[in-house]
């Protein structure tokens, strides 16, 4: 008798087709190359093609005699749980649900990618992979614990391209087809589902009754001055107004604290935050927070001819679009000759924590390209504060 651990045949037992159900996921490696070259294109090492994934759950066809031999190899206990088909009356061994590339082709659009998946395909990490610039660190999005480290792969254009000509492409794992045992576990780990993290619709999908919840409780808890900040650019924001402020203050001082209720209170009125951060530690902070690196796709090395490289027709494109329209009054035709054309723009920090590091240069270098030495600067309006939380929260311990 053959080996049943030798290879397996899968079916599929249901498939789950509803819209919902699809899965995006980013297909690496051999695995790039075998679409490409189904598809009569040209290979392109490094190449991530975002997919759609159907949910199927896929069992290991097993007879009766293979049935005798997994229990006297493994006994009953190693057993999981045996199923028979409805339909045909076959025995299967059950099995983790699997993911069938179904159809479609996606661009532009960012994806976690787990380093796990593209080790165990390429042998190398993802940033190791793919150009880094195209990747930034992302914890955000509650997808991952700090400990697993995700990145976000920017959709190829090639996708684009490859959609209008492919409808229905190729099912890996459609019933009947053999697999061996290391393909089998390879495919099970690789072939694993990625969550969207950034869309317009995300940016308008938060849970509005937890946001005013968190709201209150925020605004409960803020001093005066937090209080008179939070309440001018409130302000601003709901009468459309504009403004370019800068929010100014020492470590400690409740920045954060004013940047999640300021998030929490717009999301809440279902209109868009977009909360950037220089660095990626300091992204986690902030509510659905990113990189401004990430978010506005602002090249790594900037030149006076740099200009951000949003692609027209991409998700980002559609995000900012909205985002000004909800924060624009199209008829405020003075808003044009604004910073930032009139939208509501805060920056925030501590001027001892973020004075720009360039190397070999001068201290009075450093300081004249600091921001508030730049040309916008004198735009700002500059709201301060000025008591330290934690001191006044632990000597009122
Ligand atoms: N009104 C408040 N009531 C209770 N706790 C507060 C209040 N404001 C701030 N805090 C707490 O004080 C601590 C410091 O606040 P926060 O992190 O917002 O300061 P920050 O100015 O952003 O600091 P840093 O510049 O170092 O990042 C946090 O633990 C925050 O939860």
């Amino acid at each position: 008798m053959e080996n049943p651990s030798k290879v397996r045949r899968l079916r599929e037992m249901d498939g789950e087709f509803t819209e919902e159900k699809f899965v995006e996921c980013a297909l690496f490696g051999n695995y790039t190359h075998e679409l490409h070259a189904f598809l009569g294109f040209d290979n392109k090492d490094g190449t991530v093609v975002v997919l759609l994934f159907v949910r199927v759950k896929l069992y290991n066809e097993c007879c009766l005699c293979c049935l005798n031999y997994y229990k006297s190899y493994y006994g009953y206990s190693k057993l999981v749980v045996w199923l028979i088909c409805s339909s045909c009356g076959s025995l299967f061994l059950s099995i983790t649900l699997r993911y069938r590339i179904e159809f479609g082709f996606l661009d532009c659009t960012c994806f976690v990618v787990f380093d796990n998946e593209a080790k165990q395909v390429l042998e190398k990490i993802c940033v190791e992979i793919l150009d880094p610039l195209l990747l930034d660190v992302d914890y955000t999005g509650g997808l991952l614990p700090i400990s697993k480290v995700s990145l976000i792969i920017e959709g190829e254009e090639k996708g684009a391209m490859i959609k209008s000509k492919v409808r229905r492409i190729i099912c890996y794992l459609n019933s009947n087809e053999s697999v061996d045992n290391g393909e089998f576990e390879m495919l099970k780990n690789v072939i694993t589902p990625t969550k969207r993290l950034f869309s317009k619709e995300g940016e308008l999908a938060y849970d509005t009754n937890e946001l005013t919840h968190t709201n209150l409780y925020t605004e409960q808890k803020m001093t005066y001055g937090q209080r008179s900040i939070f309440d001018e650019i409130l302000n601003i924001v709901i009468t459309d107004s504009g403004n370019f402020y800068f929010v100014y203050g020492h470590g400690r001082c409740g920045k954060s604290f004013i940047w999640n209720g300021l998030s929490s209170t717009i999301r809440s009125r279902r209109k868009i935050v977009l909360n950037v951060a220089s660095s990626g530690i300091a992204s986690l902070l902030l509510p659905g927070g990113k990189t401004a690196h990430s978010r506005f796709s602002i090249p790594i090395t900037i030149t006076d001819k740099s200009t951000c490289n949003i692609k027209h027709g991409s998700l980002k494109t559609e995000l900012l679009i909205k985002t000004q329209k909800d924060l624009i009054s199209v008829t405020s035709q003075h808003k044009t000759h604004q910073p930032f054309g009139g939208k509501v723009v805060i920056l925030g920090g501590d001027f001892k924590q973020i004075l720009p590091v360039i190397l070999k240069e001068s201290r009075h270098d450093i300081f004249s390209l600091a921001i508030n030495s730049s040309h916008p600067w004198s735009f700002h309006k500059v709201l301060k504060l000025h008591t330290n939380m934690r001191l006044l929260m632990s000597s009122s311990d």
